[in-house]
């Protein structure tokens, strides 16, 4: 696979077949961090083809523009901001500026983060500390801003956010298995705390989903993740996109403090590799 099929196609995003019907997400507002990215972007189309007013948040004001853009020559309703959820003044500023417009979220999906692949061992302590800034401690800050204003509006709430498989066989990338575990433990903590807010709290765990954020990683490597699940393919990010809908709505009305796999059994067998896997290991 080129870097450059790893991009997602908007005109794919506009007409691939879901499950859920029109209008299921009327009236409903989703704030969806990386927003511009490949599952934050397939969960934008989604959500917005099925009604819903998505607002997109990212670094980059560029890939954002395209995105809405893109989604409004669609017909959706698509707006964006900027956002560094490691940084909290830019937390803070985005949800003011959400208030100043009279916005609050129905449903919040954290899709902003990442990670690079290195040997656990050669961590600096800035790598490490940047990757459980943005996955665990940005996460965080997302979920209490917008827990703050269900709280002070007396609105429900519900929260998804992404995260990674943690059980088993994600080599290379131990920074973020520990950030993503910090993430499921605290979602499952929130979920009973922010119950008498009405507030839900799940997680999403993909397995390798096609997506540009694969970019970060070699092509040898890559080219292992397809055969990384007892399914022997990658998944596409429409499929978190679906998972993101069933949890984000009325379907999962009863669903809270959950992880769901979306990974193709990997949680279960097979190993995945972001470095070369060292001779040890292979038989
Ligand atoms: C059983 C499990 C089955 C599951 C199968 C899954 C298989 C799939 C593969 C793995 C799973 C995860 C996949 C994904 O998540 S893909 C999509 C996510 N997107 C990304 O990861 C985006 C790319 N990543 C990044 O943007 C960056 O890594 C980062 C998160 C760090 C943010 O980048 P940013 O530009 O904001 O930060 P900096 O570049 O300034 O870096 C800050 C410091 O971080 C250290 N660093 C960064 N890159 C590296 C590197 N390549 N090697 C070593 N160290 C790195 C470094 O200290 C940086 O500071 P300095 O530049 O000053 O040194
Ligand atoms: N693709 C996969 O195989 C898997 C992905 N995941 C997780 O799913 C989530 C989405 O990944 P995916 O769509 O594939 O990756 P992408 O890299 O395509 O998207 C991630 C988005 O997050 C945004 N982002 C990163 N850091 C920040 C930040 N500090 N503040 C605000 N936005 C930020 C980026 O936008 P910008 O740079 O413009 O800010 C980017 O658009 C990530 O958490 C990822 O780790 C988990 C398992 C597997």
């Amino acid at each position: 696979m080129t870097d450059d099929s790893l991009d997602l196609d908007d005109s794919a995003l506009a007409e691939h077949p879901t499950v859920y019907a029109v209008g299921s997400f009327s009236g409903h507002t989703a704030l969806i961090s990386g927003g511009a990215g490949g599952i934050g972007r397939a969960s934008a189309w989604l959500l917005g083809r099925l009604g819903a007013r998505v607002i997109l948040a990212g670094r980059d004001p560029g890939k954002l523009d395209a995105a809405v853009a893109a989604m409004r020559g669609r017909g959706l309703d698509a707006t964006s901001h900027t956002v560094d959820i490691r940084e909290p003044d830019s937390v803070s500023a985005l949800f003011e500026r959400l208030d100043q417009e009279r916005t609050t979220p129905d449903l919040l999906v954290n899709s902003a983060g990442g990670q690079f692949p290195q040997p656990a061992i050669d961590f600096s302590e800035k790598g490490w500390n940047t990757v459980v800034n943005t996955n665990l401690n940005g996460t965080w800050r997302m979920m209490q801003a917008a827990a703050r204003r269900w709280r002070d509006q007396s609105k429900p709430g519900a929260i998804v956010n992404i995260v990674v498989v943690t059980q088993q066989g994600l080599y290379g990338v131990a920074h973020t298995v520990a950030a993503r575990a910090g993430v499921i433990a605290l979602s499952e903590n929130l979920a009973v705390e922010w119950a008498p807010l009405k507030i839900r709290v799940n997680c999403i765990a993909p397995g390798a989903i096609e997506t540009p954020g694969w970019r970060v990683y070699k092509p040898e490597q890559r080219e292992t993740y397809a055969r990384s699940n007892p399914m022997m393919r990658a998944g596409q990010a429409w499929e978190i996109a679906e998972a993101c809908a069933y949890l984000g709505g009325a379907a999962a009305d009863f669903v809270t403090g959950e992880t769901l796999h979306v990974a193709g059994g990997s949680q279960l067998w097979g190993e995945t590799w972001t470095i070369p896997r060292p001779g040890y290991f292979k038989s």
